[in-house]
């Protein structure tokens, strides 16, 4: 019983197979395509895999990029599953105006994050960051309920929004530094301050709402980038919304 998961965020698509659809399942293989190369998998990464026996997935690209990506699966006899928020599932209860309008990515991040809290047999509340082609910040109370959460732009929207918007600022990133003197290094540390800051804000207003200390789970491709920034230190879990598919899959 192979399950495969897929999270099509802005600028990559990422897979994950495991040996069963559930949560604990181990991971026999993954695997990250720049949206651009998605049609290829079928004939790249894909080919050699054994054929999964279901799949989930979280798509938030818009519908051409997600059609693409189902026609790579028709190697396979798999029905395409999608993730649509609902009001309330595994443990976590869509504090959201409107329920469905939650990013399907941030709707498994949140229970990949509540599996974990639970696990710890502490009712833990957490805090769930995505750092990917927009950063989400993301509160979960220790009932689960989800309080509510930030997007910003992730540092290479924010770099190029600099760019096009200004003469002088079309310089490659530099370093973060504390006091920044040069052009690039003033554009990274001003990113990466943006961001960290917005996380530590949102930490120190979770923790004055719930009185806990909080998990802190930060995922996505530019987590390596942003973890060391912040304080107090963050988790990354590169698997946390593949945890969030195998616990909505277990459910079905
Ligand atoms: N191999 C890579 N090359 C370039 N950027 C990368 C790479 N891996 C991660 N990133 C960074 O992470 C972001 C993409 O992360 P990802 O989590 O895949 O985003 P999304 O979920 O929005 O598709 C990029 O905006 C970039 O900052
Ligand atoms: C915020 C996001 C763009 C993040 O996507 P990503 O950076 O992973 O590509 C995505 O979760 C999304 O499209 N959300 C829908 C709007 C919302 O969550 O309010
Ligand atoms: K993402």
């Amino acid at each position: 019983m192979t399950f495969l998961a897929i999270d099509i965020g802005n600028t990559r698509l990422k897979w994950g197979l495991y040996d069963a659809p559930q949560p604990g399942a181990t991971l026999l293989a993954h695997g990250a395509a720049f949206l651009e190369t998605i049609d290829t998998l079928a004939d790249t990464d894909w080919k050699a895999l054994p054929a999964p026996t279901a799949m989930l997935g979280c798509a938030v690209a818009g519908d051409v990029v997600r059609r693409r990506a189902e026609e790579q699966l028709e190697i396979w006899d798999l029905e395409p599953r999608w993730v649509v928020p609902t009001a309330q599932d595994c443990g976590v209860i869509n504090g959201y105006e409107h329920p469905n309008r939650l990013g399907a990515d941030r709707w498994a991040a949140l229970i990949g994050a509540r599996q974990r809290a639970l696990a710890t047999g502490s009712r833990r509340p957490a805090l769930i960051v995505m750092v990917g082609t927009a950063v989400t910040v993301d509160a979960i109370d220790a009932d689960g309920r989800f309080l509510g959460g930030l997007i910003l732009p992730g540092f290479g929207l924010m770099l190029r929004a600099l760019e096009m918007g200004t003469a002088g600022l079309k310089v490659p990133t530099g370093d973060v530094v504390d006091f920044p003197k040069n052009t690039s290094d003033a554009l990274m540390s001003g990113g990466a301050a943006a961001l960290a800051g917005a996380i530590e804000r949102q930490h120190r207003r979770l923790v004055q709402v719930t009185g806990a200390s909080a998990l802190l789970l930060m995922t996505g491709g530019a987590a390596v980038k942003l973890a060391p920034l912040v304080h107090p230190p963050f988790e990354i879990v590169d698997s946390l919304i593949f945890e969030g598919l195998l616990a909505l899959q277990a459910q079905r």
